[in-house]
């Protein structure tokens, strides 16, 4: 269970993003205020606009950057106090992973596992599930910066995966990928779930969405403006499909 109570994470800006962001402000809220949870067989959506806030959201959770201020529990760990006991819990995937290049899948799958304390036989066992799966044993051999887009997406996959995490962190899991890849990578997600796992995604794409989760949380600007199944944010709305529901409560955040 992922349990968060008022995150609030605050990035202190360089010059060069101040010029950017064109502020004379030094302090950049991502994300304000945030609270959710979410519970072991479900598939958990944060859904947003570019800068939501999603992915900051997620990096906390991951223990990859501290919150400012609030707490976050992952199976009952704090993520500041127990980031080890916490690493263990989950598996956690960005499309920005950096798998070194001039390794192997299959080296980075024996070196994460090994990382991970995975015993000998049970990482050969979920090599060969995962491969097969995502279809990798084909370019298993070949070094990480000989593969395509989509070969890497799904390597970052399985190594992610590889101690069989009870959580699954997703940022954007379709990123990149083609509408095949893209079908394999979300129906392992609803594999996992229907296993018992928790799964936490983001994502901008509406119909994704819609499809795969089993509650979404909209994020604007760092804040969540609504929470629920998508038939319970159509009802609050009187919306036809997720996209105009999230039209309607961006609106109401902006004050349009
Ligand atoms: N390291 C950083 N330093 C300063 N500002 C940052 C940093 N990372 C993110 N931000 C800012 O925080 C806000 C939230 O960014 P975040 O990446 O969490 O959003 P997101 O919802 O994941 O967006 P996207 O869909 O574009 O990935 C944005 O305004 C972004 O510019």
């Amino acid at each position: 269970m992922i349990e968060i109570k008022n995150l609030t994470k605050v990035y202190r800006l360089n010059k060069k993003q101040m010029m950017e962001l064109k502020t004379k402000d030094p302090k950049k809220t991502a994300v304000g205020n945030l609270s959710f949870q979410a519970k072991e067989g479900e598939i958990y959506g944060l859904l947003g606009p570019n800068g939501a806030g999603k992915t900051t959201t997620l990096r906390c959770i991951a223990t990859l950057i501290p919150p400012t201020e609030g707490e976050i529990y992952v199976n009952g760990y704090e993520v500041q106090k127990e980031p080890k006991k916490v690493r263990t819990q989950i598996g956690f995937l960005t499309s920005d992973i950096k798998l070194d290049e001039q390794f192997t899948v299959d080296y980075m799958f024996d070196f994460f596992g090994r990382l991970h304390e995975v015993e000998k036989d049970t990482l050969q066992q979920r090599k060969e599930e995962l491969f097969s799966y995502f279809g990798i044993e084909g370019f298993a051999h070949k070094q990480i910066k000989e593969l395509s887009t989509g070969m890497k997406q799904k390597a970052a996959i399985a190594v992610s995966l590889v101690h069989d995490p009870r959580i699954v962190i997703f940022d954007e899991p379709t990123n990149g990928l083609d509408i095949i890849t893209a079908r394999g990578v979300t129906d392992y997600l609803k594999k996992l779930r229907n296993e018992g796992k928790l799964i936490v995604v983001s994502t901008h794409i509406m119909s994704e969405a819609q499809k795969l989760c089993d509650r979404i949380g909209i994020i604007v600007d760092g804040e969540m403006v609504a929470e629920g199944t998508v038939a319970e944010l159509l009802q609050q709305t009187g919306a036809q499909d997720l996209e105009d529901a999230f039209f309607e409560f961006y609106r109401e955040k902006k004050g349009e």
